[in-house]
Parts: structure tokens; sequence; C-alpha cells
């Protein structure tokens, strides 16, 4: 299925699929808001933002971080909730429990949809993009009410109490999903990017990421296999991916479709990733229009 191209949902004089991002700012425009606004644009649906904090990063990491506190937070999601509505919510980082409390709350007021928490804790240069006292708000109060919740590796063992090598395998991972399934949210699609880095293996040569569902039976697992490519600028993945999912689900396709556009979005957005910066450079969301 194209998402994108072609099948661009929104014309003249009609309401377009609405997405709400909840994140940080990226100022280097590789991840946060940024990559969800542009990932919004290639699947043409209409985005918005609400935006929990600003980051001054750039590709060789974060050099200071500004928090927005939880009225500044819930004021945004009013104005834009109460207005224009949202067909789709995706979450970001968050930071405080304030702010993981503003969103569920709004969340839960205006009754969305379809709602994707990506979990994030960290960034790729370790700063806490999520403070440690956040983190069982926002599993206790944001999973529950999660339709997608699109932890990474090190995401999962964290929000299970687990040790941070704890997952060394697809079966560790699709045990660690279907834990992550007890903390309330419909769907957990854990992504396996980390898992070659974190045991060494650099010869791994996929990027294997699997879904699983409240729904279905114990054990059952879809995988989403790409192979990995071999480029160091994979700033914005994780946001990229979750904001693909937001914008598919926002677009009607089932979350197992969802998934696997974002899974196809995401990796061609990597194979044509741009060394902007001197560090870590960034995808390149244009990569899937053609
Ligand atoms: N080098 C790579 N090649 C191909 N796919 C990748 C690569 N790195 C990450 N991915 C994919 O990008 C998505 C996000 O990945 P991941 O790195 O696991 O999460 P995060 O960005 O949240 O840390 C997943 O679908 C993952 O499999
Ligand atoms: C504002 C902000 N949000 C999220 C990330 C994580 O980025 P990634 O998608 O690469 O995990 C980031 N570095 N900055």
């Amino acid at each position: 299925m194209n998402m994108c191209g072609d099948e661009r949902s929104a014309s003249a004089g009609m309401t377009p699929p609405r997405v709400l991002t909840i994140a940080g700012s990226d100022s280097g425009g590789g991840a946060g808001i940024q990559a969800d606004l542009k990932t919004f644009q290639e699947f043409g649906v209409y985005g918005m933002s609400a935006i929990t904090a600003v980051t001054a990063q750039n590709s060789l990491g974060i050099q200071a971080i500004y928090t927005l506190d939880e009225n500044a937070v819930q004021a945004q999601l009013d104005s834009v909730l109460s207005d224009i509505g949202a067909d789709a919510v995706k979450t970001g980082m968050l930071l405080s429990p304030g702010n993981v409390l503003a969103v569920a709350s709004a969340i839960r007021q205006y009754g969305i949809r379809h709602v994707v928490v990506d979990p994030v804790l960290y960034a790729k240069d370790g700063s806490a993009l999520l403070r440690q006292e956040a983190i069982l708000t926002l599993r206790n109060e944001l999973l529950p009410i999660a339709e997608v919740v699109t932890p990474n590796v090190p995401e999962a063992c964290e929000l299970l109490g687990w040790a941070e090598d704890a997952i060394r395998s697809v079966e560790d991972m699709i045990q660690a999903a279907r834990r992550l399934l007890e903390f309330g949210p419909q769907y957990v699609f854990l992504k396996g990017g980390h898992l070659a880095s974190i045991h060494g293996n650099a010869k791994a040569e996929d990027c294997i990421d699997v879904l699983v569902s409240r729904a279905s039976s114990k054990n059952e697992a879809l995988l989403f296999q790409a192979q990995r490519i071999l480029s160091k600028h994979t700033h914005g993945t994780g946001c990229t991916t979750a904001s693909a999912i937001a914008a598919g689900l926002a677009l009607g396709i089932s979350v197992e479709e969802a998934v696997e556009v974002a899974k196809r979005f995401v990796t061609k957005a990597i194979e044509a990733s741009v060394p902007v910066g001197r560090g870590v450079g960034s995808l390149w969301h244009a990569a899937n229009r053609e």
C-alpha cells in the first residue's frame, strides 16, 4: 500500500485526517516535533503540534533542554482539540510527570480515538527525555489509554524494570512485548533496531520489530523485518516510526497495516538519510515520494 504520493487524501474543501504530535522540539530538525510534522506531511495528513520542551540540539547531541510546564502543554492541547480536533495523537518526549498527566487528561477529555505513545526515555546521546520520576506516571496513566505503544529495546527493559541486557533475541522481544500489554495498551510495537548493538553483534543483518495485541492469542506475534542499513545517520528513526503509525491510523487503516506502512516508510527514509552536521545525521522523509 502506498500511503504517500498519489494516494494523498487531502483535497481542496475537504477536512483532511488530523494528527497531533505532543513532543519536544529538536532545533536540529531531525527528531521530535520536526520529524513528526515532516512525516505527517509525507502522509498527506494535517499535522498539529503541542510542544512539551524545547531542546537546543544538533547532530552531536543535546546541548540544553528548556521545559514547558503542564499549564503551557494543557493550553496548547485545549486550543487545538477544542477547535480543530484530532483523529490521532502521537506522544513523544514528555519530560515531566506533570506533562504526562496533562496529556493523559486531555486524551480522556476529548475522547481521542487513536493514541500512539512513543515512550521516549533517552536521546541517542544519553540525555533523559523523560525524568526518572515520570516513568511510573507514564506507565500508569498513559499506557492504559494507548492504542499502540512503540518502545525500543532499552525502553521496554526500563518500563518492565528488567536489566538493560535482558532482551537478547526476537523471542525475548515477544515476551517483553506481551508483558507490556499488561500495562493496558491495545498493541505493543517493540522495535529491534538496538538489538545488534546491545550484544555487540555487528553482523546482525536485519532490523526486526514485533507487534503483539491484546486481541491476539498468547505467543502470537507479527514480525516486521527489513535489512539493516549500514548508516550512522539514524537520528529521528523512533519519532518517524510512531508518527507514521499515527498518520496511518488517522487515514483509517488497521494497526497491522499502519505498522507495515510505517516500517517501509522509515526504512526508505533511513536509506536516503542525510549527513547533516558533524555527528549523527537525519532521515530524509521525502525519500518516500517516488
Ligand atoms: N540501521 C537501520 N537499518 C534499518 N532499519 C533500522 C535501522 N535502525 C533502526 N531501524 C528501524 O527503525 C525503526 C526505529 O528503530 P529503533 O532504533 O529500534 O528505535 P528508536 O529510534 O526509538 O531508538 C525500527 O523499525 C527499526 O527496526
Ligand atoms: C526532542 C526529541 N525527541 C525525541 C528524540 C529521540 O530521537 P530518536 O527518534 O532518534 O530516538 C530526540 N533526540 N529529541
